[in-house]
Order: C-alpha cells, then structure tokens, then sequence
C-alpha cells in the first residue's frame, strides 16, 4: 500500500524540527496564513482549536484539485498563551513584551496548543487542544531588561520561547514540555495514527 503523505501547514520551523524528533518528515510545507485574531468573549482553549482546525483547512484548500495531494493528511497546530482568561497576544513591540512578561512573573500561566489533522479531499477534521501549566520565577528589572535586549520574545506567543534564554525563568511545568514549544508530540503522533499514518515506520536502523 502506498504510504500516506503528510503536509504540515506551518512555516514553523519548531514544529518541522520537533516533528523530526519523532521520525517524522514531511512531504510538503503549506504554511497558511489566517486572521488570529480571537473572537469576542472566545477562550484560549477554543481559540487554539478554532485556529488550528482554520490553518488545516486552509492549507488543504490550497492543494485542492490537485490530485496527487488528494487522501493527504494535512497537520496544523496553533499556540495560545493565557494568564486567567487573558489571552497574550504574540508580541510585536518592546512595550507588549514587557507587559507580556510583568504578567508572567513570579505567577503560573496555561499554554494551550492546538493540532488539527484533516484528510485532504474528505471532510471532518480530528482535534485536540492540550493544556500546559508554566511558572514562571518573579522577574528582576535586569532579567526584564536583558530579555527584551535578546530579541527572542519577538513573535512569540507571551513574548517567550521555553526553548531559548526564557528556560532559564521556568520554575515548573506541568503537562508536555513540546506543546509549549509548538507542537504536543504524544497527541500529534496519535492523532496522525487514527488517520492511517505509520508514525513509527523507518524508526528502525538498517
Ligand atoms: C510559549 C511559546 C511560544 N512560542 C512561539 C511559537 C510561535 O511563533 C508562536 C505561536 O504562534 P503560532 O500561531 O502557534 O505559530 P506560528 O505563527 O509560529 O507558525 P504557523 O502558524 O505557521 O504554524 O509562539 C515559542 O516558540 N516557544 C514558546 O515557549
């Protein structure tokens, strides 16, 4: 049978990298650019959902009436960081970042991640939204000040990447470290399993 193919719909290179980490390679990148803004009075659980369902299946639009891309799974994914019910916006500017930051320091925040798979050419989608509590030490001036100086809080959801110089403010976590990252590994690979795709195929050496 031939094996199914996989477009990821992000120009993350996050989730192409932790994708690779459990063997996954995938055969196209169709990044979908969609209005992120939330709706009124929407939560940021349903908001990473609403989000990465949307990014599945506009990247499926895309590769619509091609018929080499038809039964291929489509994988997007959406990260939303909230404080309560506030919802961090990705930060463009120095002054959303410090604000991002003062909020996040010395409390704990949820990091939801959305991953929507859908098959290109059929309609439904399979999703999950996971949920990851963070917390964060309080923050000095000078651990503020040096952060927005690094640059690495620019387009971030919460002004932060747990990956990068942030780890370093991260007391706690609880749930999946690669969901805050961008992309919950055990659900991806489970969700792509329930769509016919051969996750573990190749991990064996010759
Ligand atoms: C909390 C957190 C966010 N982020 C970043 C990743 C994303 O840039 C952003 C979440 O935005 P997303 O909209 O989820 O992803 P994206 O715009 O980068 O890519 P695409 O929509 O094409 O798949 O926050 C981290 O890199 N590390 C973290 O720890």
């Amino acid at each position: 049978m031939a094996k199914t193919k996989l477009i990821l719909a992000s120009a993350s290179p996050r989730r192409v990298d932790l994708l690779a980490q459990i063997g996954i390679v995938p055969d196209r990148i169709a990044p979908a650019d969609i209005d992120e803004t939330p709706l009124a009075g929407e939560t940021p659980r349903l908001l990473a959902g609403r989000l990465a369902s949307r990014k599945a299946e506009k990247a499926a639009e895309i590769v619509a009436g091609d018929a080499d891309w038809q039964g291929a799974l489509v994988l997007a994914a959406d990260t939303v960081v909230a404080v309560g019910r506030r919802i961090l916006p990705k930060a463009e500017t120095e002054d959303e970042a410090r604000t991002c930051l003062r909020l996040l320091s010395g409390r704990g925040h949820r990091v939801y991640t959305g991953v929507a798979v859908i098959t290109a050419g059929s309609p439904g989608n399979s999703l999950r939204v996971v949920e990851t509590r963070v917390s964060f030490k309080p923050l000095s001036k000078l651990d503020e000040d040096a952060y927005i100086a690094s640059q690495e809080w620019h387009g971030k959801a919460g002004a932060y990447g747990v990956q990068g110089l942030a780890a370093a403010f991260v007391t706690r976590i609880i749930g999946s470290y690669p969901a805050v990252v961008g992309l919950p590994l055990y659900e991806t690979a489970s969700l792509l399993a329930g769509r016919g795709y051969a996750v573990a195929e190749g991990w064996r050496k010759e």
